[in-house]
């Protein structure tokens, strides 16, 4: 741990009057790019250049509350929530401060945190071993010997606690990943990363595939745990999901946050301040897809 943010957070509500707490999470002016070769060069004359994904991106989750990060397919998001794990590619060219429970953590302290107060819920059901039977999966290596029978023990009671109070059947367990349905295997990844107890989940696109109903079934089921305390990202390309469980909405565009609100705001347009967040309000299939007016081009 290399600061601490606790000094910082109680002089801000000095001067502001907020609650001197630390939010959970708090990304500022985070930057991410690749040095690759440039791809509008011909290839004789090929150099590596810096190509920027994500810029200067600043966000905050607190505990107890949803936060969702709402951006096109392609725009960096998972890229995001591989930066909040300390996950980064060998060319990956980072700048800024990601701070966890008040301290600015680098990427090996963000990668240890990983399973102890951080978890993600990955976006693709294929991190499942299609080879394991779920229980083992959601339980993990234990270890051997006495104290790794204890650890079973323990691990699989809790395991069948999570299972009891998310809906998922006692047989679960002994199923293997493809006698699962899709919104099943969302469910045991939640699971998955529920077993470690995390102050924070990162849940990176966990709706694609399931129909509305198992969609919002899955939403609150991290809804449920922001209530319980938690804090919960919640990376999606749908909005009209998101407003659902989140309490705010961080709009992401070209690699950036450009607007963080309340979920109250997409009431109307009006309320919204950037014009990429008001296209998004007409986009909504209930505001009739009307074209994405005042959102092309701007930044
Ligand atoms: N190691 C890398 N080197 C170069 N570019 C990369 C690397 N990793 C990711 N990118 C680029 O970063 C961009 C963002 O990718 P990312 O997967 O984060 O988007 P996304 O918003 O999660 O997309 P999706 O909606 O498909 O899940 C992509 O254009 C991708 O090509
Ligand atoms: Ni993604």
């Amino acid at each position: 741990m290399t600061d601490h943010a606790s000094e910082a957070a109680a002089r801000d509500a000095a001067q502001t009057g907020a609650s001197p707490v630390c939010p959970l999470l708090r990304v500022e002016h985070l930057s991410i790019g690749f040095k690759m070769y440039d791809p509008a060069a011909p290839y004789f004359r090929a150099r590596k250049v810096e190509v920027p994904v994500i810029r200067d991106l600043a966000l905050t989750v607190r505990a107890g509350e949803l936060l969702a990060v709402v951006g096109a397919s392609g725009s960096g998001k998972t890229l995001l929530a591989d930066a909040l794990l300390g996950r980064f590619e060998p060319n990956a060219r980072v700048a800024g401060d990601i701070w966890f429970e008040g301290w600015r953590c680098d990427a090996a302290e963000l990668a240890r945190l990983r399973g102890r107060g951080i978890s993600l819920v990955p976006q693709g059901v294929d991190s499942l071993d299609p080879l394991m039977r779920v229980g083992e999966q959601v339980v993990g290596a234990c270890g051997r010997g006495r104290a790794g029978r204890e650890r079973r023990r323990a691990r699989t009671a809790r395991m069948r606690e999570l299972f009891d109070a998310y809906g998922l059947a006692a047989e679960v367990e002994r199923m293997y990943p493809y006698e699962l349905s899709g919104g099943m295997a969302r469910r045991v990844l939640l699971m998955c990363a529920l077993m470690d107890e995390p102050r924070l989940i990162v849940a990176d696109e966990p709706t694609p595939g399931l129909d509305m109903d198992l969609a919002v079934h899955a939403l609150r089921d991290l809804r449920a745990f922001a209530d319980a305390g938690g804090g919960v990202l919640l990376i999606t390309h749908d909005l009209e999901l998101a407003l659902r469980v989140a309490d705010r909405v961080a709009v992401f565009r070209a690699g950036t946050v450009v607007e963080e609100t309340a979920s109250a705001n997409f009431a109307a347009p009006e309320l919204l301040a950037h014009p990429f967040s008001r296209a998004l309000w007409h986009a909504m299939p209930e505001h009739d897809f009307a074209a994405a007016r005042g959102g092309e081009g701007e930044r």
